[in-house]
Order: C-alpha cells, then sequence, then structure tokens
C-alpha cells in the first residue's frame, strides 16, 4: 500500500460464518466519513434498524441486506439459541412471512427492498419438501446469489454508462454531477452512478485526460459531503463537493459535461424516483442543455407502478431538517417538510443505464423493451 493510499475499510456489507450461526455484518454509514465502525447484525431486528437510520441505505444494499435480514428472522424464531433449527417446515414458512412482512416496513420508496424479499421467498416455494435445517441453507444461497449478482450489476453499469460520457474538447477536463451517493456504500459491488464515474475516471486517466466529480452535498443526510465525497477521493477521484442550491451556478459555468444520479425506484414509463434534490437537478441539466443519466440495475425498475406519481414517497423525521450533528438549527417553533425521495419524470432523463445496457430517451414502450426477458 503506498504511502497515501487511506486504510482499507471494512466492505458495505459481509455475511460471515453459516447458516444457523453467521451474521451480517454493515459498514455504519451513519459514522462516515469520520469514524469506520462495523454493526453486527444477529436478528431481523437489527437489520431492520440498520435499514431505518441509514446505517445501510442505497436501494440495492437495502435489498440485499434485506435478504440476509431474513434468514436472521427464520433463525431467530427457529433456532434462538444456538443448534439446530426447531418446529416443522410450516412453522419455517410462517416465521419466513412474519420476517418478510417486518423488513418490509423499514423503508417505502427502495423497490429493491420489496424485490429481494419476494425472490427469496420464491425461491423458498419453488422447493417446499426442504427441511428446515436446510431451508435456512438454502435462504443463505439466494441472499448471497443477490450480492453476487448485484456486484457484476455495478460492472456491468459502469461500463455501458461511462461509453455515454462525452469528451472535452482539446485537453479539457471532463466534469461529471452527481446527487447524494449511488456508490459502493449503496450496493454490493462498485455502486450505481458512482461505478460510471469511477470508470469514466479510470478511462482518462489511461487516455492522459482529467476528470472531475462535482457531489451535491446533499441535504439533510449528506450522503454526498459524507459518504461520495469519502469513497471518491479514497480511489484518488478529483473531488469537489457544493451545497445543492449551488448546482445551477456551477451548470452556467459550463464546468459539467454530464450529470448521473442513481435511482431508488424506476416506473415502467421509466420516471424515476431518487434522493430529494435530484428533480431539481434535471430540470437545471435541460436548461444547460447537460445530459442527465439515471443509472440503476433492472432490479430498481418497477414493472408494476406505470408511472412515478404511483411511486411510494418516504416522509422522513423533521428532526432531520431541524437540526444537525445534535443541535437545533432551525427557529424554535418552525416545522419541517422531509420527504426523502423526489421524482424525475422520463421525458428530463437523457438516458437510463441498466447492466443490460442504454435507455435512450426512455418511454414506456423503450423500458418494456429493455426489460423483456430480464
Ligand atoms: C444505488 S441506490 C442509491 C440511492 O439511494 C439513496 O437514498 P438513501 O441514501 O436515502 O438510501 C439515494 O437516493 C441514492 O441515489
Amino acid at each position: 500500500m503506498s504511502e497515501s493510499s487511506p486504510p482499507a475499510a471494512p466492505p458495505t456489507l459481509r455475511w460471515v460464518g453459516d447458516a444457523l450461526t453467521g451474521s451480517l455484518e454493515l459498514l455504519d454509514q451513519t459514522r462516515l466519513p469520520g469514524e469506520v465502525v462495523t454493526l453486527s447484525c444477529r436478528t431481523d431486528e437489527d437489520v431492520f434498524g440498520a435499514i431505518r437510520r441509514l446505517s445501510v441505505r442505497g436501494a440495492p444494499a437495502i435489498g440485499v441486506s434485506a435478504a440476509f435480514g431474513l434468514l436472521l428472522g427464520v433463525r431467530q424464531a427457529l433456532a434462538p439459541t444456538p443448534g439446530p433449527m426447531k418446529g416443522d417446515r410450516a412453522a419455517f414458512d410462517a416465521a419466513l412471512a412474519a420476517s418478510a412482512e417486518k423488513l418490509a416496513a423499514s423503508r417505502p420508496t427502495a423497490v429493491n427492498l420489496f424485490w429481494a424479499l419476494a425472490r427469496c421467498r420464491r425461491a423458498l416455494s419453488a422447493e417446499p419438501d426442504l427441511s428446515p435445517g436446510d431451508a435456512l441453507v438454502r435462504l443463505l444461497e439466494e441472499a448471497q446469489a443477490i450480492e453476487a449478482e448485484d456486484r457484476a450489476m455495478c460492472a456491468a453499469i459502469g461500463r455501458h454508462g461511462a461509453d455515454l460520457l462525452p469528451e472535452p474538447a482539446g485537453d479539457g477536463e471532463l466534469g461529471l454531477l452527481t446527487h447524494c451517493n449511488a456508490g459502493g456504500l449503496a450496493t454490493a459491488g462498485d455502486g450505481t452512478a458512482l461505478a460510471v464515474l469511477f470508470e469514466a475516471h479510470r478511462r482518462a486517466t489511461d487516455a492522459g485526460r482529467r476528470v472531475r466529480v462535482y457531489a451535491d452535498e446533499t441535504r439533510p443526510l449528506l450522503q454526498g459531503a459524507r459518504l461520495t465525497a469519502w469513497e471518491l477521493t479514497r480511489r484518488g477521484v478529483p473531488t469537489t463537493v457544493l451545497c445543492d442550491s449551488a448546482a445551477a451556478s456551477l451548470l452556467a459555468t459550463g464546468r459539467v459535461h454530464a450529470v448521473v444520479t442513481g435511482a431508488d425506484r424506476v416506473a415502467a414509463n421509466g420516471d424515476a424516483a431518487n434522493k430529494i434534490g435530484t428533480f431539481p437537478l434535471a430540470v437545471l441539466a435541460h436548461r444547460f442543455h447537460v445530459p442527465f443519466y439515471i443509472a440503476a440495475p433492472t432490479s430498481t425498475f418497477d414493472r408494476e407502478l406505470a408511472s412515478g406519481k404511483e411511486i411510494p414517497i418516504e416522509q422522513r423525521d423533521a428532526a432531520e431538517v431541524l437540526n444537525y450533528g445534535g443541535l437545533r438549527t432551525a427557529a424554535d417553533g418552525a416545522e419541517a417538510y422531509n420527504p426523502a425521495f423526489d421524482v424525475t419524470p422520463a421525458d428530463l432523463i437523457a438516458a437510463l443505464v441498466t447492466e443490460r445496457g442504454v435507455i435512450p430517451s426512455p418511454t414506456a414502450e423503450a423500458v418494456a423493451a429493455h426489460l423483456a426477458d430480464a
């Protein structure tokens, strides 16, 4: 390790051990960037709480964690103390349903949570004759498959997205703007939007060109300033943090050649929910004729919702807006409006980028064609 490189950090999430005795280890993102603290989850309550308070966050990471949380919930019900699973398969299936219902209530917007829970339940329903012990092992296999697939999706999204990015004239610096954190901390791999940015930086560096990422701080929880800037600087990507309200001024300078964000749920017509502040960024990108790209795996697409109007938007605690760092910043008596996400209409999105490729100028027909055999 060279002198300048930072100390290695634990992965965003990691299952340690076997199905009967293992635990889900989560990097606690509420403590970053100042502290690297790992949470050891041994119950579905532990995972529910980690998702709810954003110790683990980001649509894909929430989905993967919930899949492991399901295993912990069933094990807790049928083997509360270390030892063989008790009860029959009917008891296993009842515990599985109860744990899934509990975990599904942690956060409402990121569709990966519900997608992962449903996928695990389908996998077990397909093998009704497994004993509780073997069914628990099967559950671990499915959670680990979801984790491995997400890692591969991130890499593919990075390649497809980087292919879209423009090259500035001459030896100009490629400026890329992002919002919130759609990086390795939000996934099981290198991220979605950040996978594109990391790949763009790698290609530019290999070609002797320069890239700079502009990261919105992303109020109120500062995922951009705390998490995106942490990921990028650790990988040597030139990074500039800005107030969300400075994005228009930055775009007016012409230094930004593309905007790339993640998503938490993409509706069937291509409308996309993402961190609050994404929609105005898309409007600004349109105003300044800068392409606005959204990177998301197909596991973030919700074909059951016709448009973004139907996407449930999480309303979070007013204290996140009224306070910061444990101190009250807003005047006493003031109330707060704190939706965690907004919806960007498809007509403001230059392209959706998935692990399967690119959906330019997304429409319901184009999205359906892209997902046809997914
Ligand atoms: C790759 S999904 C990342 C996505 O999730 C974030 O929301 P939160 O931090 O509340 O989980 C944000 O919308 C990111 O774009």
